[in-house]
């Protein structure tokens, strides 16, 4: 039985994201996925829906055997919870292999970690992005932040 694990932030579900979960569940028997928590998205906006929400749709998604809300201090203690064979990486995303390879040693987890292929837009004005969907909504239906949730 390989154990997969994939994460992310996972706001605003489209067609890149299943395909990154997809690509993932393909490299073993049992798909985990990992919801970033709000604090920890820390490169780009913070996202729009709560983290169980996303956590919930992630779940539903049929690649997705199960799906976690991630750890909001230690991102390595739902790994050592979890114990997978292999850490898919997302095609773009920030983290370093060899990085996460040597602070899964440094905690003793024998763990695999590789990359997922990307995905290309299907057609045209197809969204692969949280972000550039958000950009859309704000651009076309114009819209209030409210700061105060998870
Ligand atoms: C192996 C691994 C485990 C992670 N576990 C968590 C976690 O438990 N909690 C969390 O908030 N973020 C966790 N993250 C971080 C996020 O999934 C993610 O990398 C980042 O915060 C959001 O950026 P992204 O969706 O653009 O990749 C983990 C990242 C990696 C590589
Ligand atoms: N077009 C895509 N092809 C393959 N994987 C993707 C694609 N878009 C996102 N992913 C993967 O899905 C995972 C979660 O991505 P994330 O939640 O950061 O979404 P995003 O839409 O890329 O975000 P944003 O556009 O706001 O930066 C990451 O591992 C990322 O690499």
């Amino acid at each position: 039985m390989t154990r997969v694990v994939a994460q992310g932030t996972f706001d605003l579900l489209h067609p890149g994201h299943v395909h990154y979960l997809e690509d993932a569940a393909a490299r073993g028997d049992e798909l985990h996925a990992i919801v970033a928590r709000r604090t920890n998205v820390t490169h780009k906006p913070a996202p729009v829906l709560c983290a169980r929400q996303r956590r919930d749709m992630v779940a539903a998604l049929d690649a997705v055997d199960e799906a976690h809300l991630g750890d909001p201090g230690d991102v390595f203690v739902p790994i050592e919870r979890l114990d997978p064979d292999v850490i898919v990486l997302g095609f773009d995303q920030h983290h370093d292999e060899a990085d996460i390879a040597d602070a899964l040693a440094g905690r003793g987890i024998d763990c695999r970690v590789e990359r997922a292929s990307g995905r290309e837009p299907k057609y045209e004005d197809e969204l692969l992005s949280s972000g550039d969907i958000v950009d859309r909504i704000l651009r076309e239906r114009g819209g209030e932040a409210d700061a105060d949730r998870d």
